[in-house]
This record gives C-alpha cells, sequence and structure tokens, in this order.
C-alpha cells in the first residue's frame, strides 16, 4: 500500500520530535529538541544520518549526531559555548505542508533572557526540513528582529551514517584552500583529489561553492550548499570515546560529518535583515 505523506508528532528516545513521510516512502525525524533532524531514509534505503547509541535526549547536553544547528558561534570560534546556543534549547513547529511528493516542517528558536545573558541579540533562526524522493533539504535562516546589527559564524553539522569510514572518499575539495583545526599553521591547498579519512580529520574548507561526492561502496551521496561559505569535514578518530563520552569506541567508524558552515569569515545580519543558507544531500546510486 502506497503510504500516506504526512507530518506526525512522535517519540524519539524519549524526546519530543516530528516524522516525516512522502508517498514514495521517504521518512525523516526532526526533534523539538535543538532542532535537530535525527533520521533521514530516502526510498528503499537505509538510515542516512549517525545518531549514537550513547547520544544524550534529555537536553543536559547536545544530541550527537543527526544534524546540529550550530549558532551564533561555530566550534569554539569564540567566547559562548561550543558551536553556540541552539542545540539544547526547544524549537516550535511554525509550518508544515505536503505537496507535489515534498513533505517538509519548518522549526523556530529565538532569543530569550537565558540567550541574551551570553548574546545580547534578538535573532529568530528557522530550521526547514524537506524531503523528497531521494533528496533531503535543510534550510536555516537567520532574522534580526532587533535594533543591532549581529554577526555571527555557525554551521549544519551533518553527520552522515557510513558502513566504515576508512572506505569512503570524499571528492570536490581539490583545490580549495582549508585550515587544520589539529595543526596550529596557516591554511593550506588541497592537493588530493578525494579526501580518505585514515586520521583524526577536522578541517575547514573556504569558499566551497561546488558540490561534494561521498562515495562508499555501496551508494554515492551529493551534497550541495548554498548560501554557507564554508565546509568543515570533521571525523574524531580512534580513541574519541575518551573525549566525547556520548560515543562508543567504534562509532568514529560510523560516521563522517560533512557540515555546511560559516566560519572564517562571520555574516553580518543587519536589523530587519535575514540571512539564509541550505545544505541538500541527494542520494545519487
Ligand atoms: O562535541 P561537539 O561540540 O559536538 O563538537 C564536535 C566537533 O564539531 C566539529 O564541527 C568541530 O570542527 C570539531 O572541532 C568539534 O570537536
Amino acid at each position: 500500500m502506497t503510504p500516506l505523506p504526512s507530518v506526525t508528532p512522535c517519540d524519539f528516545h524519549g524526546t519530543p520530535a516530528l516524522r516525516l513521510t512522502t508517498g514514495d516512502g521517504a521518512s525523516a525525524v526532526v526533534s523539538l529538541l535543538g532542532g535537530q533532524l535525527l533520521s533521514w531514509v530516502p526510498p528503499g534505503e537505509k538510515e542516512q544520518l549517525f545518531v549514537s547509541e550513547r547520544a544524550v535526549f534529555d537536553g543536559s547536553k547536545p544530541i550527537r549526531g543527526g544534524v546540529p544547528v550550530c549558532f551564533p558561534q561555530f566550534a569554539d570560534l569564540g567566547g559562548l559555548p561550543k558551536h553556540g546556543l541552539l542545540r539544547t534549547r526547544r524549537w516550535e513547529v511554525s509550518d508544515q505542508s505536503q505537496h507535489n511528493g515534498c513533505t517538509l516542517v519548518s522549526l523556530v528558536c529565538g532569543d530569550d533572557a537565558a540567550s541574551r545573558t551570553l548574546w545580547p541579540h534578538a535573532f529568530r533562526a528557522e530550521l526547514t526540513v524537506a524531503i523528497e524522493g531521494e533528496r533531503l533539504d535543510l534550510e536555516l535562516s537567520l532574522t534580526n528582529p532587533g535594533e543591532a546589527p549581529f554577526a555571527f559564524t555557525g554551521a549544519l553539522h551533518t553527520y552522515l551514517k557510513v558502513a566504515e569510514v576508512e572506505e569512503v572518499s570524499l571528492e570536490g575539495l581539490y583545490g580549495l584552500d582549508y585550515l587544520d583545526k589539529l595543526k596550529d599553521a596557516a591554511p593550506t591547498r588541497e592537493t588530493a583529489p578525494s579526501l580518505v579519512v585514515e586520521r583524526e580529520v577536522d578541517r575547514i574548507y573556504y569558499d566551497c561553492a561546488r558540490p561534494l561526492l561521498l562515495r562508499d561502496e555501496q551508494h554515492t551521496l551529493g551534497i550541495n550548499t548554498e548560501g554557507f561559505s564554508d565546509v568543515v569535514v570533521w571525523n574524531p578518530w580512534e580513541g574519541a570515546e575518551a573525549r566525547f563520552p556520548d560515543l562508543a569506541a567504534k562509532d568514529f567508524r560510523r560516521f563522517l560529518c560533512v557540515e555546511a558552515a560559516v566560519a572564517r569569515q562571520p555574516v553580518t545580519v543587519a536589523p530587519g535583515e535575514e540571512w539564509w543558507g541550505r545544505q541538500t544531500v541527494v542520494v545519487l546510486s
């Protein structure tokens, strides 16, 4: 029987979430905690997102996996908590619809007294998750309803699930300048035709305007971004469980983070203005 497209409330490891389905059998789950996509299964495919079995879902720390939304600070590029303020915040549903084979839901999160004590700005963050056939779109809009400009860095911190991280390759980064966060050094140029993960990787690739291809033995994903200037590639490698207690020992093998990011150059949003960015992931084969 053909499933009906829908957006329905559900419970994901005890956290309130929404389950999206399309008529052709795609599904996704997005958590209200963090506005975080936690599952994406295209029609006839396996789960595409990694979520750690040790992930914590009670809001005491960010959920390890899926697509955390990092704003207004990427990683430790400033004095705010790592990756900003939104990962443990409760988001609200602002829109949902199903039409022409696409199911989407939008979630919003704004400033409050707690956020303003850390970061004295009014903001409205809206994440739209849309699934259609083999395609996932994540759109992030950041509006400044306040009276002073704000500057931000951030990311859609996408944990792509892989069968074995050492056997995947990421193509499309050749020739780009990148900052290797593991070295105290100036940016360098990528000279490898594809990135293969054989050790810890934590890199910010600058000005990445082209599609990337993530290939493993079973399938190929196309990854495209708009609005986000940079791409971050992260895998914590062996021993990660000592630094990240919400990862199990072998989990580093099961994911590669390919993040749509604003990291090199903060973006300024003037009062009344909006910034917008998108990450699209498509199963190509
Ligand atoms: O443990 P967190 O806060 O989710 O961050 C995970 C990683 O996120 C990546 O985006 C950063 O480049 C890494 O430096 C960081 O360690």
